[in-house]
């Protein structure tokens, strides 16, 4: 049962300002390289290292203890470890086995010697001293960054096709979502925060998953991942084949809102989506799921429509899971394919002008530029032939062509272009220069999926009919501003000046009337 108090949100929903011990963080090596990592506290040598839980990357190596209680996004700069211990460590431990072997004394009868309990116990941990080598950036989870990141045990669904999904199957707080498979969990992570909307209390109905996974190592490894991430409670893993057995949990309906189906055959999966039992469903796969002819119960929100996607990676899988949506009553059946592209933006910097920088292209701009340049190269050539010959002179340009550095005469080119310290500080922001350019991918990655998308309505009864004709009576509409013809506004306006007129000759009468009796009484 889910726990009624929680002191600690799964990072994923909540992560804090810092990094804390015990929890999940991402360590960026590069853009796209990314390393999920549970910090430890350093508690003692580990693994060979004094300095107590260590990632080794190849940009160096990071302690635990360097990227604990940090902000989220800090460059951690690399530390200088003590890797030698790790080979002492391991010849120690093949000397003591030997040592045993060879010594026939029983252990019972020797005293713990103070000298192995330093060198094994060893509780104080070393400091670690910054290195060179490199850094990185320590990242707080997010599902995102977890389907980049996650150990694959199967194909998962990416970034671009599950925010499209969650958006058309209208996941929000408070839905209750039921997923199969659930694989290697990228989908579940992002679907869980979609749903999130606090923790349920005992007996409390709050957004929820409800997984389902018939690998059982499969199952198994995503059961601890969910412990793990602290998401137990809001997502249930239930180790089932779907097709057989269904989606009721521990006899009971999860009414669910909305549904991902991420299998191999969902059309055998989809007679157990209905409302109501499939006339062509066996008994026995009814039996299966506690669902009897005379007992089904849906595990479909029976006051919502529901809305559903399917992800199958060929054409003929969409056409049998169409076929069969439309047997069991689904409507607004459509399909959609993602393409995603990555659009690389950055800055185009060209110019003769530009700073000698890494990425910058020192050809020029345009035809200006060029002729600019050449008109100011023929002037310099005619004022140096005007020149009486210096042999000095000669010589060094000679040398320079040499070996491909600045002459004499060009030193006043090169500082007259490449702007000093000050010129650059007034100057455009280096990041600002050149055109801003968008490149795509030279070509979209290959196919993922086709997401197969449709609705399968709320039952309407006649008992609700009734009851919305007596919410709703026809012809009682209220009138909606903006909403009135032109002929309704004729007639109100038709019925005001009645009422004003009416209003004026009642005036009359009751004047006349007053006058009347003034007469009398005089
Ligand atoms: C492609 S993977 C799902 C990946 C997942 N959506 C993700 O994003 O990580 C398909 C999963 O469905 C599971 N599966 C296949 N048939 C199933 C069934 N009848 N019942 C339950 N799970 C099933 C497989 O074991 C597999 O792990």
């Amino acid at each position: 049962m889910a726990p009624t108090t929680r002191t600690c949100v799964s990072p994923f929903l909540d992560p804090g300002p810092r990094t804390k011990a015990n929890s999940l963080a991402i360590v960026q090596l590069s853009r796209d390289n990314l390393l999920p990592v549970y910090l430890q506290v350093p508690n003692g040598e580990h693994d060979g290292y004094a300095e107590g839980a260590v990632v080794n990357t190849r940009y160096g190596s990071f302690p635990h203890s360097t990227m604990l209680d940090v902000p989220w996004g800090s460059q951690i700069r690399a530390s200088k470890v003590d890797t030698g211990s790790r080979g002492r460590k391991r010849k120690r431990e093949a000397d003591d086995q030997a040592c045993r072997e060879a010594t026939a004394v029983s252990e019972k009868d020797e005293e713990p010697s103070a000298a192995g309990a330093d060198r094994d116990g060893a509780a104080a941990v070393k400091q670690a001293v910054a290195d060179s080598s490199g850094f990185v950036h320590i990242l707080p989870p997010t599902p995102e960054l977890w389907t980049t990141s996650l150990p694959h045990r199967t194909q998962v669904v990416y970034t671009p096709d599950y925010s499209y999904i969650l958006h058309r199957i209208r996941a929000r707080p408070g839905s209750t979502l039921i997923e199969a498979g659930a694989g290697s969990g990228s989908f579940t992570h992002a679907a869980v925060r979609a749903v999130y909307n606090g923790y349920p209390a005992e007996g409390q109905r709050k957004g929820k998953v409800f997984s389902f996974e018939f690998h059982e190592q499969r199952y198994q490894k995503m059961k601890k991942e969910l412990s793990d991430h602290g998401l137990e409670g809001l997502v249930q893993l239930t180790h089932r084949d779907v097709y057989s057995g269904g989606f009721l949990v521990d006899g009971k309906s999860p009414e669910a809102d909305a549904v991902f189906l991420d299998l191999p055959a969902p059309w055998e999966a989809l007679p157990h989506l209905s409302r109501r039992r499939p006339q062509d469903m066996a008994d026995t796969d009814g039996a299966a799921a506690g669902n009897g002819q005379q007992s089904w119960v849906s595990p479909l929100n029976p006051r919502k429509s529901v809305y559903i996607c399917t992800f199958s990676p060929c054409i003929e899988q969409v056409t049998r899971t169409v076929s069969a949506m439309r047997r069991l009553g689904w409507v607004d059946i459509d399909m959609v394919e993602i393409a995603n592209r990555k659009l690389h933006a950055s800055r185009d910097r060209v110019g003769l002008n530009l700073n000698f920088d890494r990425g910058v292209n020192n050809s020029p701009r345009d035809v200006e530029e060029a002729l600019a340049r050449l008109a100011e190269i023929e002037a310099r050539s005619r004022e140096q032939a005007a020149k009486p010959r210096d042999a000095d002179a000669d010589e060094d340009m000679d040398l320079a062509d040499e070996v491909g550095a600045p002459a004499k005469g060009n030193e006043a080119r090169n500082g007259e272009h490449a702007p000093s310290t000050e010129e650059t500080s007034t100057a455009t922001a280096p990041w600002m220069e050149g055109r801003l350019i968008t490149r795509g991918e030279p070509e979209i990655k290959s196919h993922t999926s086709y997401l197969v998308f449709a609705v399968l309505p709320m039952e309407w009864t006649e008992q609700d009919e009734a009851a919305a004709a007596a919410k709703y009576p026809v012809g009682k509409e209220q009138k909606v501003i903006g909403a009135i013809d032109k002929a309704a506004r004729k007639q109100e306006r038709r019925e005001l000046l009645q009422k004003q007129q009416g209003g004026a000759s009642r005036k009359a009468r009751r004047k006349e009337r007053d006058e009347k009796l003034g007469e009398i009484s005089g």
